[in-house]
Order: C-alpha cells, then sequence, then structure tokens
C-alpha cells in the first residue's frame, strides 16, 4: 500500500502560508498524501498514531483558515500533532521522533512557532489558548486563538473551569472540540454519552447552515434567541446547549474528515463578529489506516510498524512488567477479599486495570481524564469501608495532590495509591516523568512510601498494602520490565518502615531506594574489586525510613551513598535529615546523594537518561571516589567575607 510512498506536493509545500495558496483539490490531495507521510513515519519510529490520522484533514484545514503562527493553535495533549509538524516545516526531522536529540512527541515551544504552547498531560488547551486570546484583546489585536481538545480530554475539570471563564474573550477563542468517540480506551461518563447523542441526534451541519454563515449573519441577542427556540424547538438533547450555557455559541456537528464542510465552516467561525465558538468535529481515530481502524485502541500508541501489514515490532521475550505484576497480585488479592476496589483515571490499559476489570467488572472504576477527582473518590470509598487501589501514572497523579494532602493524608485515610511509571519513562520526554512523587510523598504525615527494587518486592508489596489499613499508603514502579526473579510462593507481609541488609561491607554503604538495587550491586562489585568494602541496603520504604538500619550503616561506614529514581527532597532528605538530627555527619562522615538532576530530561532511551543523571554503576563509582578524593582534614573556620547589606534593618 505504502512502499512506493509518493508524496509530490507535500515534497513542495513547505509552510502552511504555501499551503494556503492551494485550491480545494490540491488540499484533499495534501491530506491524502500527509496520512502517507504519518503512517511512514510512525511504522519507523513507533508512537502515537490513532489520533493524528483522526485529524489529518482537520490539521490542513486549520492552517489553511487560520493565519498561522500569528493565529495560535493550541494542541491539547500534542499526541494527534505529527501532521501538524510535518506541515510546519518539520517533515525532514519526523523520523527522529521521540528520540535523543529528535522531536518531541508532543508540541513544544521551543520546537516550533507554530508550536503555540506546550502540552502532554490533557485538557490544557482552553485555558492557555483564553490566554492568547486575552492576550490578544488586551493589545487590541485580531489574531485568534484556536484550542483543539478532544472528546478525552473534555472530560477533564480543567476544561471546565476554562470555559466558565472563557466569554470575556469573545470572538478571539475558538474551541474546536475533536470527537472521535475515544479517550485511550472507549471514553466514559456522561459527557460521553450527551456528545454521542448531539452527533445522533442531528444531520452534519448542512450546506443551508454553512452558507447562512451560522453565527455571524445575525445580531447577537436574535442568535441567541433564535438558536435557543431551534435548539428546544429540536428537543433539549439535540441542541449544543450544554456549552451554550457556558457562553459559548455552539457549531456543529461537522464532519471532520470533509474538507468541503470543515473549510467554509472554520472560514464562517473565523470571522464571527461574536464569541466564543465551540465548533464540535465529528473524526474517527485511526482514519485512512485499516489495521488502525481495526484495532480495539485504534492504535493510540504503537512500536514501530510494517506498515503494509500493520504488524507491530514484537519486544524480545523476557521478564513481566511491572505493570502487569502489579495487576496480577491485585487480582489474586481481590479474589480473597471483596472490599477492594480500584480506580484509573482513563488508562485501564497503561495501569493494567483493563486484566483486573476482566475478573471483577464491578470493582473497576475507570473515571475519565479526572485525576483530582479519582484521588477523592477514593478517599469517600476508604471512609466507607472499602479498599480502594488508585492507580495513576507518577506524572498524572500530580494533578491530584492537593487532594491527596487534603482528602486523604489529613483524614489518615486508609487508601491505596499504586504510582507507576515513577522516574524517568524514556520516549514521552520530561512531561511523563515521575520524578516527583518521592519528594511531594515523603513530607505528608501518615503517608507509608515503598518502591520495591524487583518484581518480587512489588508483588510482596501489593500484599502488604492489601492487609495495611492504619492509613494512606503507596508504592511507586518504573514503566518497563522486572528483573526476571521468581514469582512462585506466598507472597510477604513486609513489616512497615523495614529495610533489608543485601550485601555486608566496611568502608562504603550505599542505601538503595527502588530499582536502582541492580546499579548499586554492580558498582558494589567494582568497589571491592579497588578494596573498598562495600555494604549495600535495599531500603524498601522511603517513609517510615529504616532509622534503625540506616543509623547502623552511617554509624558503621566512612562513606555513605544514597540513591534513587525522584528529583530532590525524596528518600535521600529522609536520610540527611535524620543523619543530622543525631550529628551523624559531625565527625566527618561523607555522605552523596545520587538522584534525579534540577533539570527536564528530554526524550531518550531510559537507561541513557539514568546513565546521563549518574544513576547507574558509573554515578555510584564515580561519588564514591569522588568522596574518597576530597581529604577530610578537620573542618577549619574561615572568615566570613560576605559584606552585611548596608541596608539591612536588624
Ligand atoms: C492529565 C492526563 N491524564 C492522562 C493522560 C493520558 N492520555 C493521553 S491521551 C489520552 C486520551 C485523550 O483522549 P482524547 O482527548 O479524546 O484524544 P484522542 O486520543 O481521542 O485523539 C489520555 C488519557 C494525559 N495525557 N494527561
Ligand atoms: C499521550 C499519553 O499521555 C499516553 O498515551 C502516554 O504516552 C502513555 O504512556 P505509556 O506508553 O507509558 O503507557
Ligand atoms: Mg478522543
Amino acid at each position: 500500500m505504502f512502499p512506493n510512498k509518493k508524496t509530490p506536493l507535500l515534497d513542495k509545500i513547505k509552510t502552511p502560508a504555501e499551503l494556503r495558496q492551494l485550491d480545494r483539490n490540491s488540499l484533499r490531495q495534501l491530506a491524502d498524501e500527509l496520512r502517507k507521510e504519518t503512517i511512514s513515519a510512525v511504522g519507523v519510529t513507533g508512537g502515537h498514531l490513532g489520533s493524528g490520522l483522526g485529524v489529518i484533514e482537520l490539521t490542513v484545514a486549520l492552517h489553511y483558515v487560520f493565519n498561522t503562527p500569528k493565529d495560535a493553535l493550541v494542541w491539547d495533549v500534542g499526541h494527534q500533532t505529527y501532521p501538524h509538524k510535518i506541515l510546519t516545516g518539520r517533515r525532514d526531522r519526523i523520523r527522529t521522533l521521540r528520540q535523543r536529540d529528535g522531536l518531541s512527541g508532543f508540541t513544544q515551544r521551543a520546537e516550533s512557532e507554530y508550536d503555540a504552547f506546550g502540552a502532554a498531560h490533557s485538557s490544557t488547551s482552553i485555558s492557555a489558548a483564553l490566554g492568547f486570546a486575552m492576550a490578544s484583546k488586551l493589545s487590541d489585536s485580531d489574531d485568534k486563538a484556536v484550542a483543539i481538545i478532544g472528546d478525552g480530554s473534555m472530560t477533564a475539570g480543567m476544561a471546565y473551569e476554562a470555559m466558565n471563564n472563557a466569554k470575556a474573550a469573545g470572538k478571539r477563542l475558538i474551541v474546536i472540540l475533536n470527537d472521535n468517540e475515544m479517550s485511550i480506551s472507549p471514553p466514559v461518563g456522561a459527557l460521553s454519552s450527551y456528545l454521542s447523542r448531539l452527533i445522533s441526534s442531528r444531520p452534519f451541519m448542512n450546506l443551508r447552515d454553512i452558507m447562512r454563515g451560522v453565527v455571524n449573519r445575525m445580531p447577537k441577542g436574535l442568535a441567541t434567541a433564535a438558536r435557543k427556540a431551534d435548539e428546544y424547538a429540536r428537543g433539549m438533547a439535540t441542541g449544543g446547549t450544554f456549552f451554550e450555557e457556558l457562553g459559548f455559541y455552539y457549531v456543529g456537528p461537522v464532519d471532520g474528515h470533509n474538507l468541503d464542510q470543515l473549510i467554509p465552516v472554520l472560514e464562517n467561525v473565523r470571522d464571527a463578529k461574536d464569541g466564543p465558538i465551540l465548533v464540535h468535529v465529528v473524526t474517527r481515530k485511526g482514519q485512512g489506516y485499516a489495521p488502525a481502524e481495526a484495532a480495539k485502541d485504534k492504535y493510540h500508541a504503537v512500536q514501530r510498524l510494517d506498515v503494509v501489514s500493520g504488524k507491530q515490532a514484537k519486544a524480545p521475550p523476557g521478564p513481566p512488567s511491572y505493570t502487569s505484576v502489579f495487576s496480577e497480585q491485585l487480582i489474586k488479592e481481590a479474589k480473597q477479599d471483596d472490599k477492594i476496589v480500584t480506580i484509573t483515571a482513563a488508562m485501564p490499559t497503561g495501569t493494567g486495570l483493563d486484566r483486573f476489570q476482566q475478573y471483577f467488572p464491578e470493582r473497576m472504576f475507570d473515571v475519565g481524564i479526572a485525576e483530582q477527582h479519582a484521588v477523592t473518590f477514593a478517599a469517600g470509598l476508604a471512609a466507607a469501608g472499602y479498599k480502594p487501589f488508585c492507580c495513576l501514572y507518577s506524572t498524572f497523579l500530580q494533578r491530584g495532590y492537593d487532594q491527596l494532602v487534603h482528602d486523604v493524608a489529613i483524614q489518615n485515610l486508609p487508601v491505596r495509591f499504586a504510582v507507576d511509571r515513577a522516574g524517568l519513562v524514556g520516549a514521552d520526554g520530561a512531561t511523563h516523568a515521575g520524578s516527583f512523587d518521592l519528594a511531594f510523598m515523603v513530607n505528608l504525615p501518615n503517608m507509608v512510601v515503598m518502591a520495591p527494587s524487583d518484581e518480587r518486592e512489588l508483588a510482596n508489596m501489593v500484599h502488604s498494602m492489601a492487609h495495611y489499613d492504619q492509613g494512606p499508603i503507596s508504592v511507586r514502579y518504573p514503566r518497563g520490565n522486572g528483573v526476571g526473579v521468581s514469582l512462585e510462593g506466598e507472597k510477604e507481609i513486609l513489616p512497615i518502615g523495614k529495610g533489608r541488609l543485601i550485601r555486608r561491607g566496611k568502608k562504603v554503604a550505599i542505601l538503595s531506594l527502588g530499582t536502582r538495587l541492580e546499579e548499586s550491586l554492580k558498582a558494589a562489585d567494582r568497589l571491592d574489586a579497588q578494596g573498598l568494602s562495600t555494604s549495600v541496603a535495599d531500603m524498601r520504604f522511603a517513609k517510615p525510613l529504616d532509622e534503625a538500619l540506616t543509623r547502623q550503616l552511617l554509624k558503621s561506614h566512612q562513606v555513605i551513598i544514597t540513591i534513587e529514581e525522584g528529583a530532590l527532597g525524596g528518600f535521600a532528605t529522609q536520610v540527611l535529615t535524620m543523619a543530622s538530627d543525631e550529628g551523624l555527619m559531625d565527625d566527618g562522615l561523607k555522605i552523596r546523594t545520587l538522584r534525579l538532576p534540577d533539570r527536564f530530561q528530554p526524550q531518550d532511551k531510559q537507561e541513557r537518561q539514568y546513565a546521563e543523571a549518574g544513576l547507574d554503576a558509573d554515578g555510584i563509582v564515580a561519588a564514591v571516589t569522588a568522596a574518597l578524593q576530597r581529604n577530610s582534614k578537620p573542618v577549619e573556620v574561615v572568615e566570613l567575607t560576605t559584606k552585611v547589606t548596608e541596608d539591612m534593618t536588624l
């Protein structure tokens, strides 16, 4: 189908300005070529495919109708923007997608002037576009701001916070609701049924509506009244009334794959005298590529592809993923305990809860992209005597932090948090890195924070969580596969706050939290070979810290290394705070903390990201060597040379 991909028009058109010179037939041809190029590129790189295929025509129409980049296109999530990137001067780099020094898999301001706003976490586009629109209004400019938000992303509360505020933007804000009736999995909730009713209860806009200029022919008052009458005449459920109550003119539904509908509607909306306007565009995720159209997930995210057959490259057989170990163990626990319930925020496959749902459909809740709600919903379930496992990626848990503090920790409710994709995640880059959950969890009173060193430890921790109800407890684990230890036999209920000594030495002690244990043991071998007898502990708990084990290690070694897959403020802070509180550093003990760097790391392979962060055997050996080279003569007091600021009034 695509072996001799020919894209003569796409080869010619280098910018949206050139695209805007094309006639309608050429635009249709350009869209076909753009679809081929998108499939071909993702075939090489892997990545997000289905959503980009669903917006091929919409992307062409947006760049044709709006004067980009002066008019700002603000994409939501940004996983659908590979076609946008190809059309905006990045075609030559599109096969570097999601790789070291390559294009990001989402929009990034630093990457192109056509990427008005960075994205990756969903439901931010209307807020950001509103910012652009108000800036345009304040500077008396006519530039438009166009948010393109999916039906899944429309299930997050942040979208309504923005719409609630949007009226003031008037005609400068346009929201394109890209409704493909899919999130990563089928969408959930009342909004999804409402949108389906909107689509099914009225035909696509007809030429009459479009030629009548929809909203810009009638004076404002009459337009609204006429439309309300029209909507109510056709029955409440069929109008765009929900959006109109929020202050938007609703236009649609529009066929998102038909340029003859899209372009005139968008031109009308662009030239409207009033606003804000929401255009309800109906698309199909995976459109135009049979393997994607046939797939249950519409090829939301794929490995490298044989584009002709649609077959994805298979990962070599190996140990199970941490996600699958988590979900299989939780299924075992739930078979023994009918109080166990689970919550996901639109990520059933990513968290492994789709497996759980096969066994316990009534005990798995997919709340949509609504992490704040997920956390407090779990708190309500816990308060009512259930054992909720709230399963969120680390990076998306950031959305529910106030709920974690206010609704869970303060009330000391026994919510269990399964924090997946903790640490660096590779191809998704900085926006998806699970860097901060250790820091934001260890400082919460009542919270228990665990990190397994391998997949068996994870299974033990899930088993322990099912039996712990003294308060909130969390386990965090990385994207990817285990190390290959056996999962056979009974699981242990771990004593809370107890680590384990893996290897006994005399001079150097490595306190490892999480799956850096393997690298710590490799480093210990190399340090022993240099005559530096090295202890290694798997600390298991960032909170409560195993103070007895920590105290013993700090008192019996000269050099202490802490290592964790998290940023400043996590496990190391616990150790340093205890050491300082107990004066364990007063006699020259050398402590070096290895953690993620204080910068956002771009996409790369996970292990290269960790190597760059110094969180591998090389990094550990280098830290120990540097510590030992620094001679530790007694602290000599030096004179304080800094001048007291003249105007300082004490
Ligand atoms: C806050 C947040 N939670 C979860 C995700 C994971 N995620 C990425 S895309 C997606 C589905 C988005 O659905 P929709 O907006 O309809 O876009 P489509 O994929 O259908 O084009 C989800 C849940 C995310 N990016 N951000
Ligand atoms: C776009 C988005 O946010 C998700 O598709 C995310 O990329 C999934 O990450 P995993 O591939 O780690 O499940
Ligand atoms: Mg969708």
